[in-house]
């Protein structure tokens, strides 16, 4: 467990000067910033005194009134014992049993449940960043008494609140909740209304607070992470980094201590922002980002591997960000099952029970996100009724991709627990049929529970391995793989994965998930009238897990293309990485980010499929070279020519993956044999 984990550490000032630099030094700089957007005021680093004498005022504050972490967005979740046991209680693990490898019983639609269920009260920080809703509980044109929670006519807390999301450069920002007007004052919102004003009162004090604290500690130190005022401090003067005699006595003294390592971070980061002005002579960039990288691994906790697999998909800068958004908790959010009510309706009935919530974001119309709530979110009545699915918001956007049509066919491969497939039964409007699959067949009892408490009537649940079909049953309109994967977007829910997963985890998840999307897409109906599409998604950012696999699709299936997934906002899945060049319609591919949009790390693909022979021309073969011995002697398909997965195929790729652990290991790997991928 690394430095940060395990000390509980509060988060160290972010990296980024641009985004997040905020002086304790500044301090009403600070408190403004508090009030604009209280994601991105996050705690100094204090000495271990000053953090033992703040975890105690927080336990007080705890006992009194509200959870101060609360008001400032750091609030671990995982510790609150109490809470936690009550989630497991609930929950009783159903759905985690492991069944191998690959079965990714810590994805997303999981671990949610876990999570949610936890947060009393839950992060006011938590604001999903995408594009930004107005305030309107239904986008249904019937919904006309909806004054009591709309934007329009609402101030009080919700406008009291940072800006609900934060959208990025390259998404939409056309709209946000900045109404002035005042809000109607009801029955039913006077006590939400004076519960803010209380909230607002404790957050100022609070606020006061810690910036005298911050005051106060910045006279006797400033090794914080504000790398604006170190700027100009030290702009021009190289970092030295450690010699291998520092390094050998720090490793015997028991690693770094978590300040030095913290500071030497930072360095590190604004050298490889300015190399050239501030690198120390005869240093190469390349140690530069080997002491970031070993420093990353222990601060945060991470296996070597990882640490530097997950590092390389982003500037440096960027990946500190990454790292950190991995430390904290994502919002709580509800889907709507528009099956049982609708939006305005449950959102009444939670505001009634206690629930803080609003709209997430307008780029879906029947996710709300619980801001805090005085009665365990996965035990309300209208939980039990099915009224609501607990759900990650990121888990919406694969089955907005997919959008499926009344009456139409869907298969869903790999479903358990069912957060999708609920979903996507009640897009169907309980007509057509949904296939729900999955190989584990333990994880099907809670994708049955789920089912029946959603009120879904036109699903059918069976246990298959997905490369089985379109074998057992094919022809369908709609198909969704949401492939089991390593998990790399939900760290902030299930730690484990930063130690777990290793190098071969990544080779056989890659191969397992190309075996299932060649049959996704052989599972469609090319003569579908209505769809055709196959979406593809997983809970991970790594490239093996997605651009990799969909670019590995489009040359073995050349009936099908990449399509537009429809959805607003999400970067732009790569075309070229690390060496790779992908077909370029891999930029319609969609990927998602817990620091950017404040939502799991997420990736969706949707592939339109044609009738083979009538398909394009064989997607364009993949300019390789440094892809590897996995494109060496590839079979790409020509014009109606179907080729089905080759289980010899990924040899070569899992024997090189050996070879290089055996080197890794010390010894010496067998000679290369001669088979080629696709042979
Ligand atoms: C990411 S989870 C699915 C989450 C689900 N779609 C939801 O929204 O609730 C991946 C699922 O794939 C299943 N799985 C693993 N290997 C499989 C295979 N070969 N065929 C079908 N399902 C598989 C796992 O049991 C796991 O439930």
């Amino acid at each position: 467990m690394g430095h940060r984990a395990k000390n509980k550490q509060p988060a160290p000032q972010p990296l980024d000067v641009k985004q997040t630099a905020i002086s304790p030094k500044k301090l009403g700089k600070r408190k403004a910033e508090l009030s604009d957007d209280k994601s991105d005021s996050r705690p100094v680093k204090k000495t271990k005194d000053q953090a033992k004498s703040k975890q105690k005022g927080n336990k007080k504050k705890k006992e009194n009134s509200e959870d101060e972490s609360s008001a400032n967005g750091w609030e671990d979740i995982a510790d609150n014992a109490e809470l936690k046991a009550h989630a497991k209680s609930l929950f009783n693990n159903s759905d985690h049993e492991e069944s191998d490898n690959f079965d990714m019983d810590e994805t997303n639609e999981c671990v949610t449940h876990r999570v949610s269920i936890n947060v009393i009260p839950i992060a006011r920080s938590g604001e999903l960043r995408g594009p930004v809703q107005a305030f309107d509980f239904g986008s249904d044109a019937e919904e006309d008494q909806s004054q009591l929670i709309t934007g329009k006519t609402k101030k009080s807390k919700q406008s009291e609140r940072p800006t609900k999301i934060i959208p990025t450069a390259s998404d939409d920002s056309d709209s946000s909740d900045n109404s002035d007007e005042e809000e109607r004052i009801t029955m039913a919102n006077m006590a939400a209304r004076s519960k803010a004003l209380d909230e607002k009162a404790a957050a100022e004090a609070a606020l006061d607070a810690e910036e005298m604290q911050h005051a106060a500690f910045n006279e006797e130190e400033d090794d914080d992470f504000d790398m604006d005022e170190d700027e100009e401090e030290t702009d021009g003067e190289p970092f030295r980094l450690p010699t291998a005699e520092e390094k050998d006595a720090e490793s015997k003294a028991g690693g770094p201590d978590v300040h030095v390592v913290q500071r030497r971070m930072r360095e590190c980061v604004r050298v490889l922002g300015k190399f050239r002005k501030l690198a120390e002579k005869g240093r190469s960039r390349s140690e530069y980002i080997s002491q970031l990288l070993s420093d990353v691994s222990s601060y945060y906790g991470y296996n070597d591997f990882l640490a530097e697999k997950l590092f390389q998909l982003f500037p440096v800068t960027e990946a500190i960000e990454f790292f950190e958004a991995n430390e904290v908790s994502r919002p709580v959010t509800i889907r709507t099952n528009t099956l049982r009510t609708r939006r305005r309706d449950l959102a009444q009935a939670l505001i009634n029970r206690g629930v803080n919530l609003e709209p997430i974001g307008k780029w879906t119309n029947v996710g709300l996100q619980v801001f805090e709530s005085s009665v365990p979110i996965g035990a309300t009545p209208e939980y039990l009724a099915g009224h609501y699915m607990l759900q990650a918001a990121s888990s919406f956007l694969p089955v907005i991709a997919l959008s499926p049509q009344p009456n139409e066919r869907v298969l869903d491969m790999a479903s358990a627990p069912g957060g999708k497939t609920t979903h996507i039964a009640a897009l169907l409007q309980n007509t057509g049929v949904v296939f729900a699959n999955d190989a584990n067949k333990t994880r099907t009892k809670s994708l049955s529970a789920n089912i029946h408490r959603l009120g879904c009537k036109n699903v059918v649940v069976c246990s298959y391995d997905g490369r089985e079909f379109p074998k057992v049953i094919g022809g369908f309109d709609r198909v969704l793989l949401d492939a089991p994967c390593s998990g790399t977007g939900v760290i902030s829910k299930d730690s484990s994965v930063k130690v777990n997963k290793s190098e071969r985890d990544f080779t056989l998840l890659a191969h397992l998930q190309k075996q299932l999307i060649l049959c996704a897409i052989d599972s469609v109906s090319p003569d579908s009238k209505t769809g055709g599409y196959v979406v593809y998604s997983t809970c991970s950012v790594t490239v093996d897990e997605n651009e990799s696999v969909v670019d590995y699709a489009l040359r073995k299936r050349p009936n099908a293309k990449l399509v537009d997934t429809g959805l607003e906002f999400g970067r732009e899945g790569y075309t070229k990485y690390r060496g790779k060049i992908f077909n370029p319609s891999l930029s319609l591919t969609r990927r998602f980010y817990p620091h950017v949009h404040n939502m799991d790390g997420f990736y969706v693909a949707k592939f339109k499929v044609e009738k083979r022979g009538k398909g394009p021309k064989a997607a364009v073969k993949s300019e390789v070279g440094l892809v590897g011995i996995e494109e060496e002697g590839e079979q790409v398909a020509a014009e109606g020519e179907i080729i089905a997965f080759d289980e010899g195929e990924d040899r070569p790729y899992l024997e090189e993956a050996k070879r290089r652990r055996m080197k890794a290991k010390g010894l010496r790997p067998p000679p290369r044999t001669t088979i080629k991928a696709g042979a």
